[in-house]
């Protein structure tokens, strides 16, 4: 165990999943410790309103930097969740980013065409077949 995870999901992109980032978030929680688990918390975008900007922004860097691994949850487009993708490709982490392809929106190129064998992972998923796929994902790390 020991890993830090940094965990992506949309926020002010669209809250509309975040009831299945809360479910992720206490999957990766088996292992290891996610350093973002503010993102599955109901009624964040409300609290960014009395918060500042930067600071969140540094602290997120801050924590993409220490972490192991990053896990992002691509299928609600965010502007946020993009930015700390390529960020994290940037400093050569470990990347997952998974989508559920049976919605109405459509993966960026930009996330889809990163996928790479060696760190960038981006995977069809539902949300059945998750402790599968960490499983096989964590197996590695
Ligand atoms: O209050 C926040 N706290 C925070 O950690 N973030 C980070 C973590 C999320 O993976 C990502 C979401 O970006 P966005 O808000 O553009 O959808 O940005 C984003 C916000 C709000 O933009």
């Amino acid at each position: 165990m020991g890993r830090s995870i940094y965990f992506c999901g949309s926020i002010q992109g669209g809250r509309q999943d975040a009831d299945l980032y809360a479910r992720i978030i206490k999957l990766l929680q088996g292992y290891g410790e996610v350093l973002t688990e503010i993102v599955g918390h109901a009624g964040i975008e409300k609290e960014d309103m009395i918060c500042n900007a930067q600071s969140i922004y540094d602290q997120d860097m801050e924590w993409l930097n220490i972490s192991d691994v990053v896990v992002a949850e691509v299928t609600q487009p965010s502007h946020g969740v993009g930015y700390e993708i390529g960020r994290a490709v940037a400093m050569r982490k470990r990347v997952l980013c998974l989508y559920r392809p049976f919605t109405s929106k459509w993966l960026s190129c930009m996330i889809r065409g990163a996928h790479r064998e060696d760190n960038v992972t981006v995977l069809d998923y539902k949300e059945e077949d998750l402790p599968e796929i960490f499983n096989d994902f964590f197996a590695n790390i």
